[in-house]
């Protein structure tokens, strides 16, 4: 009997998202804590194939419009590689809240996309990899800027723009990151095509707004790089104002917001999608980040999770 097993983990953007859609640099870092693992095992060959989750369990075929990435990606990758045509039962084992701006569906599809290829024991490159996820991604989100994609498949932050090669990059601060869920869905695939609509109705402002939060990113990268974490928190603030003049913020992100700073937190902001989803916080140290977080559940947060900055030290990307 055939077996194959995947994992992949969430992603947080630390700063750029929206802007890298329009081609300025975000970066990103991996949520190796939270991870995501798919098993496949062969079943009898007479059933029809399955998929149990969270979410859903029954029948491939019948799987609901909101995993219609899920589904789609399967079927895709069924039609390649399955040439006997064999039976099988998916199970997805996942900890990350969905449509949280966590990069939960990016995490499935690279975790499935590792169990197909697992399952039919052919090899895997990361280019492949990252092809299914993105295909996956835009039937999930729209066109996707790829950045999520590459962040679950790597050990490493990543720094990415359209337009230059993607950099796995490293770096020493003491800082720790407060993550909070607001328990409110964000609509990844909304909130892009509503700040498009901004921008075509307003090219200008619009364009200005993005190109500020692009260069809130090269600061980052030189704050990270620095172990400059007071600045980065007021870059980390700069970013949320203008993430919220894209109509990203919503009364309870700005509540968990207004909460995280005042427990001394040194800036934080929306992260991802926007309109709900996750808000992230930047802590001085492991005293400060508990503290932010006891101040984060407080006020309402759903779920919390603290991550160190600096974790990833000498890793790249990790196929
Ligand atoms: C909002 C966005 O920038 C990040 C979503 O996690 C969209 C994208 O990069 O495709």
């Amino acid at each position: 009997m055939l077996k194959g097993i995947g994992k992949s983990h969430g992603k947080t953007i630390i700063m750029g998202e929206h802007a890298v859609v329009y081609g300025y640099p975000a970066i990103a870092i991996p949520l190796v804590s939270i991870p995501v693992i798919v098993r496949i095992n062969e079943i009898n060959d007479q059933k029809e194939s399955t998929l149990s989750s969270k979410y859903y369990v029954g029948k491939i075929h019948q799987l609901p419009d909101s995993l219609s990435g899920v589904k789609y990606l399967i079927n895709l990758l069924d039609q390649e590689l399955n040439v006997e045509h064999v039976s099988y039962a998916i199970s997805i084992d996942s900890s990350l809240p969905i449509e949280r701006g966590l990069g939960s569906s990016a995490a499935i599809g690279t975790a499935i996309t590792r169990a197909f290829f697992n399952f039919f024991n052919n090899p895997l490159d990361h280019d492949t990899l990252v092809n299914y996820v993105n295909k996956s991604e835009t039937v999930t989100h729209g066109k996707a800027s790829g950045l999520d994609a590459l962040t679950v498949i790597s050990n490493a932050p990543v720094q990415f723009s359209k337009k230059d090669p993607v950099d796995y990059f490293t770096f020493k601060t003491d800082g720790f990151l407060v993550i909070a869920d607001s328990g409110v869905k964000g609509k990844t695939k909304e909130t892009v095509s509503d700040v498009k609509k901004m921008y075509d109705k307003d090219p200008n402002e619009i364009g200005n707004i993005l190109k500020q939060l692009g260069q809130c990113t090269k600061k980052t990268s030189l704050e990270l790089s620095g172990n400059r974490l007071k600045e980065l928190g007021q870059t980390f603030s700069e970013a949320n104002n203008l993430l919220s003049r894209l109509n990203l913020a919503i009364p309870k992100t700005d509540k968990l917001i207004e909460s995280a700073n005042n427990a001394e937190a040194l800036g934080s902001k929306i992260t991802g999608g926007g309109r709900g989803g996750c808000i992230i916080s930047l802590a001085r140290n492991l005293t400060n980040a508990e503290m932010i977080q006891k101040a984060l559940i407080k006020s309402g947060a759903e779920q919390t999770w603290l991550q160190p900055l600096s974790i990833y030290a000498e890793e790249s990307d990790g196929d």
